[in-house]
């Protein structure tokens, strides 16, 4: 169809950029939610008593009905069906309710042993399943989203500034992922561990409030193409997914996309509790480094994507990629290289890897995809990808525990011993507190106790059989109730709640470090995976380049014809 645009509001390049804001946003608060948790990690562990196999399927659930209810395949033909306005609008509600899901799940007492039986996954805790689907159905909503802000964004700058509208909507999209990084568990810590949610909700609906904004603007913008011809959009067809599988340069690209990306999101979720357990960083700050990584992309991807589209090379470019995934994951797997600046160079450069591999990643596709078939290969890639980010930090929990097997239930042993020794000595003081108080005071012991061994211990752990530890346990109670017998309460409750807890963090500390007990997770096995994705993406980013050459996609060539 011939396209003779007049008057259309796309003209006027202060309403595209506000409706690229505008649909911006959304994606602000949810790649801020998809890492709001993950900081927070050790404080699940400590306070709710999660294991790193309860926090691996909570952070594989993102993909749960993405993946097996192919929702990514769904929300692209739902699109089509029901347009970007309807779209955007279900999906960003959709991540609300997931938010608030999650929210109400780790808030709720649920009774320590309340556990479900689920397929493939086995006994799971009734919070972290409750958790997980509220982070699935989140999933569902920021996937859909993804496809629809694109589709928005071609809406609004087709023939314009597209390669800068587009790098610079991820780009805001990464700020929320950085914020998250950076300031989650600091919130937590201050607050509770459950206000990174509660600040997720409120972006979350400030979303909702820009999409419909954006649903205004876009009826504007209709009403201004009334007269005018424009080009019908093609549609998601089903059919389209038989020719697309059949090409053997789309699969180099999705699996060199489900390995690559595997190896960064996810390392994502851990990388704080990572931060603390190798390098001893401060919990309060520990995010900063992870969040780098973020942060650097926000600069780098447009300017990355910039060198391609002038000088080609992107086969190359993938292939550096994939190298630098292998640096970066093999020297953060090195034992003994434990200093915290090696670590922080290390995500700097990972950035750069990410930065690298989705700029040339992304625009290879219409080079190996006829257009009309694009937005089909983009969910089926985003499909594949899912798959990835379902099993991976799934596979990283089991792993983490499994190769740790002490650390949880030593944690566990912490919690029990700190509201045993709450309870003797506030029975002893006839102080009185209600659930929620005694609650509170036990988290935030046992995370204070937790996190200040890990961050000041060297000794090297010991592990102890069942009875041993109950010999642990039974001396912390002890010391507590000894040191416990000189305090003197105050006529202020909580100076004396305050007191009590000094005593309980001072004396459980002290026993913990002179019996040796393992509390620090050691994430080699884990590390390793993500080397090992590291090594597997390189070999399919060579047998893209090798396709290329014989198949002549181009993926070398500029995009901008000189
Ligand atoms: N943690 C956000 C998940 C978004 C996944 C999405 N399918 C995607 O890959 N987007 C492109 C990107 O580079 O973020």
């Amino acid at each position: 169809m011939t396209e003779t645009i007049k008057r259309s509001l796309r003209e006027s390049p202060k309403a595209r950029w506000t409706a690229m804001v505008l649909v911006s946003l959304s994606a602000f608060g949810a790649y801020y939610f998809n890492y709001a948790l993950s900081p927070v990690k050790p404080m699940l562990e400590s306070a709710l008593g999660w294991t790193s196999s309860d926090f691996g399927t909570y952070t594989s659930s993102y993909a749960w009905f993405n993946v097996y209810f192919f929702m990514l395949i769904f929300s692209g033909i739902i699109l089509d069906k029901l347009g970007i306005r309807l779209t955007g609008l279900s999906s960003a509600l959709l991540m609300l309710i997931g938010t608030g899901i999650n929210y109400w799940a780790v808030v709720t007492d649920f009774p320590d042993a309340a556990q479900v039986a689920l397929p493939l996954i086995g006994e799971i805790k009734t919070q972290v399943l409750y958790s997980s689907l509220g982070f699935a159905l989140f999933g569902v909503g920021t996937e859909a989203s993804g496809i629809t802000l694109t589709k928005a964004i071609v809406r609004w700058f087709k023939g314009k500034e597209l390669a800068l509208a587009m790098g610079l909507q991820m780009s805001i999209a990464r700020m929320g992922t950085a914020l998250a990084l950076a300031v989650a568990l600091p919130l937590a810590i201050n607050f509770h561990y459950s206000s990174p949610i509660l600040w997720a909700f409120v972006l979350m609906f400030i979303g909702v409030i820009a999409f419909v904004m954006y649903i205004f603007l876009d009826l504007k913008l209709e009403k201004s193409e009334k007269e005018i011809e424009v080009d019908e959009e093609e549609p998601f067809r089903l059919r389209d997914i038989l020719s697309i599988i059949k090409n053997r340069g789309f699969w180099y690209i999705a699996i060199l996309c489900v390995l690559f990306y595997s190896a960064v999101f996810p390392f994502l979720y851990y990388a704080t509790d990572f931060m603390i357990n190798k390098y001893r960083v401060a919990p309060g700050v520990a995010g900063i480094i992870p969040s780098l990584l973020p942060f650097g992309t926000i600069f780098l991807t447009p300017l990355f994507g910039g060198i391609y589209d002038k000088k080609g090379k992107g086969a190359t470019i993938m292939i550096i990629g994939a190298l630098l995934l292998i640096l970066v994951h093999g020297v953060l797997a090195i034992p003994f290289l434990d200093n915290w600046i090696l670590a922080s160079a290390m995500v700097v450069v990972l950035g750069i890897a990410f930065s690298l591999v989705p700029s040339a990643m992304w625009p290879a596709v219409p080079k190996i995809i006829p257009e009309k078939r694009l937005g089909t290969a983009y969910a089926v890639i985003f499909w594949i990808q899912n798959i990835g980010l379902m099993l991976v930090p799934l596979l990283l929990g089991i792993v983490l525990d499994a190769t740790n097997p002490s650390v949880a239930t030593n944690k566990a042993l912490i919690r029990s011993s700190v509201e045993q020794s709450y309870s003797t000595l506030l029975a002893q003081n006839n102080i009185t507190v209600d659930a929620d108080e005694m609650k509170r005071a036990v988290e935030t012991t046992t995370t204070t106790v937790v996190d200040s061994v890990v961050k000041t211990s060297f000794y090297k752990e010991i592990e102890h059989s069942a009875a041993e530890k109950e010999d642990v346990k039974n001396e912390i109670l002890k010391q507590v109730a000894t040191a416990g017998g000189a305090f003197e309460t105050d006529e202020d409750k909580s100076t004396s709640i305050n007191k009590i807890q000094q005593i309980i963090t001072e004396q459980t500390y002290q026993v913990i470090e002179k019996n040796k007990l393992n509390i620090r997770y050691n994430y080699q096995a884990d590390i390793l995976i993500f080397a090992m994705l590291g090594v597997l993406s390189l070999i399919f980013a060579f047998l893209l380049k090798r396709e290329d050459r014989k198949k002549g996609y181009g993926l070398e060539l500029p995009n901008i014809k000189e």
